[in-house]
């Protein structure tokens, strides 16, 4: 039996007076699977992982987790201390949570190059492309070992032989451990997912 779960009964939501953006959503999260939240720009991916999150209360309906305990969040826009190196942002979490110097810069390289990132490890992030400060996120965010990773986006800024090797990293990682659930409207990404919840059906129009 699988001891890691989020499971969610009923997910409805609207945003207060507004149009329901979902309504009757029902699964479960399992380690093994990556999940894509699919559907058109507005339809409610976002929120559906600040829910799953619990950032948000649902207006309808519940989620329930089972042994997660770190949750790992990739935001869509990336952000970063504009002068710390792209190692200092994956080796700064790893010191904070008790690891030695060595240690914590071995294992941000390693994971910065399953990102292909090696070659900017030692540049500012004032310096990166959009797209490498978007990996360079995801490399924070699975450093840490996250027991439920939400990752809103991942692909967007990337061209389709990068975006490949982040599917394949996130795969990868949701193979080892991870509840991965990835918000997006890129049909490769939507591709490499191993279950998807598609949103559009659900969007309610105001007429
Ligand atoms: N705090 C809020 N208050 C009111 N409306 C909101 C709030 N947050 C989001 N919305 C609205 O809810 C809808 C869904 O937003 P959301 O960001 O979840 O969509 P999305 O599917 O992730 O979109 P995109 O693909 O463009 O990122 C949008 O119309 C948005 O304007």
């Amino acid at each position: 039996m699988n001891a890691r779960s989020v499971s969610a009964r009923g997910l409805g939501h609207r945003f207060g007076d507004n149009p329901m953006l979902f309504e009757d959503l029902s699964f479960t999260l399992e380690p093994g699977r990556i999940t894509g939240l699919c559907g058109p720009s507005g339809c409610g991916k976002s929120t559906l992982l600040s829910i799953l999150a619990g950032w948000v209360d649902a207006t309808e309906g519940s989620v329930e987790t089972t042994g997660v305990e770190r949750t790992g969040w990739v935001f869509q826009n990336p952000y970063g201390v504009p002068g710390r190196t792209a190692l200092d942002h994956v080796t700064l979490p790893l010191l904070a949570g008790g690891r030695r110097r060595d240690e914590a810069e071995e294992r941000a390289r390693e994971v910065l190059g399953d990102f292909r990132l090696e070659a900017v490890a030692d540049r500012p992030f004032r310096q990166l492309s959009g797209g490498e400060a978007q990996r360079l996120m995801l490399a924070r965010a699975v450093c840490s070992a996250p027991d439920l990773l939400l990752v809103d986006e991942p692909t967007a800024q990337l061209d389709l032989r990068t975006a490949e090797t982040v599917n394949a990293t996130l795969g990868a990682i949701a193979r080892e451990r991870t509840i991965v659930v990835i918000a997006t409207h890129d049909p490769h990404t939507r591709d490499a997912c191993t279950h998807v919840i598609d949103l559009q059906d659900r969007v309610r129009t105001a007429d």
